[in-house]
């Protein structure tokens, strides 16, 4: 079974504007709601392309109302932990550049820490946990390091897709995943990233450290994939970039619904970059049709 796992979720709030004046009154074009977080989007772009998954984490108040019942409308099963507070609204701004601002969320106590521990706690071997997003101020940096222990004892896979310093923290315990950007990657290594040579490099001590599998993504620029056994370069479509919201989050979702499916990590990394490539050209995520339209149009360069 797989599990996201997202501590700090959200509702995206899109709001399109003509242009965004700070100081003045400004009105919208339009404006969407739609449940956010990244290890959420990794649950509905996964429910899209036919890989069923349930979300974990936490939830409150009328905004996580809103989050149940939309997963429920997607028939995306979920079990969050309840908290008092309501999930935070996350702001992005659509004036032919992107702008987010994202709330910092709700508190959330040790009992309610517990209660989301004693969950995974029952993950057992053949489980896979994404763990995904930030984690919300008020917990410690070294929660998703204490989840990957626990699901590594229990012979459960994890994906990680998060910041350092909470990233670092979960290396040692030799995630199947992890899906740093460019420039993630080199602030896990203090320094910067720009080429794909240079994600290839890094990507590599990363899998020394004991990581299996590195998916660097680029934006525009596509994506490079690391293992033991092979470094491989996407080259991505050429489109009109319209969202980045969730785009990273549909790279895992199209590599763990491919790899989850025939095992294969090259294909599945063709997946994940299609699925990755196929938000940014829509306005939401990617729908199964988007993402494998795009399928044969991501080349693949054997670099390593
Ligand atoms: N302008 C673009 N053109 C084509 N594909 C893109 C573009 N931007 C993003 N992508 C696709 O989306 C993938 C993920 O993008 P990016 O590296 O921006 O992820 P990210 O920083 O984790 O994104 P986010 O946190 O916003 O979800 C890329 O590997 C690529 O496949
Ligand atoms: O504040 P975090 O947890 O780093 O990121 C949250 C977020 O920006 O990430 C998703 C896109 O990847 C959005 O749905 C959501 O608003």
């Amino acid at each position: 079974m797989i599990y996201t796992c997202t501590l700090n979720p959200s509702i995206d709030y899109f709001i399109q504007l003509e242009e965004f004046q700070l100081g003045s009154l400004n009105r919208s074009k339009e404006t969407q709601l739609f449940p956010g977080g990244k290890g959420i989007n990794v649950s509905r772009v996964a429910k899209r392309l036919g890989t069923e998954s349930t979300a974990l984490g936490f939830a409150g108040g009328f905004t996580g109302d809103f989050l149940k019942n939309f997963l429920q409308s997607e028939s995306i099963a979920a079990d969050f932990v309840e908290v008092l507070d309501n999930t935070r609204i996350n702001v992005k701004l659509k004036t032919g550049m992107e702008t987010e601002i994202n709330a910092s969320g709700p508190i959330i106590t040790g009992e309610q820490q517990e209660q989301l521990i004693s969950k995974i706690n029952q993950l057992e071997k053949g489980d896979l946990l994404v763990l995904a997003g930030s984690i919300p101020s008020s917990m410690p940096l070294t929660f998703y390091s204490k989840l990957s222990e626990i699901c590594k004892n229990a012979g459960a896979e994890t994906v990680i897709d998060t910041t350092s310093p909470a990233l670092e923290e979960t290396l040692q315990f030799e995630p199947l995943l992890i899906k740093p950007n460019h420039h993630e990657l080199g602030e896990l290594f203090h320094t910067k990233v720009s080429t794909v040579n240079e994600a290839a490099y890094f990507g590599k001590r990363l899998i020394s450290l004991g990581v299996r599998n590195v998916i660097v993504s680029m934006a525009g620029e596509g994506a490079v994939f690391i293992n033991q056994d092979q470094v491989l370069k996407a080259a991505v479509p050429k489109g009109i970039l319209k969202n980045s919201v969730g785009a990273g989050d549909s790279v895992v979702a199209g590599f763990l619904a491919s790899y989850t499916k025939f095992g294969d990590y090259e294909e599945a990394f063709r997946a994940g970059t299609a699925a990755g490539s196929a938000t940014a050209f829509s306005h939401d995520l990617c729908t199964k049709e988007e993402a494998e339209k795009l399928l044969e149009q991501v080349k693949i360069e054997k670099i390593g």
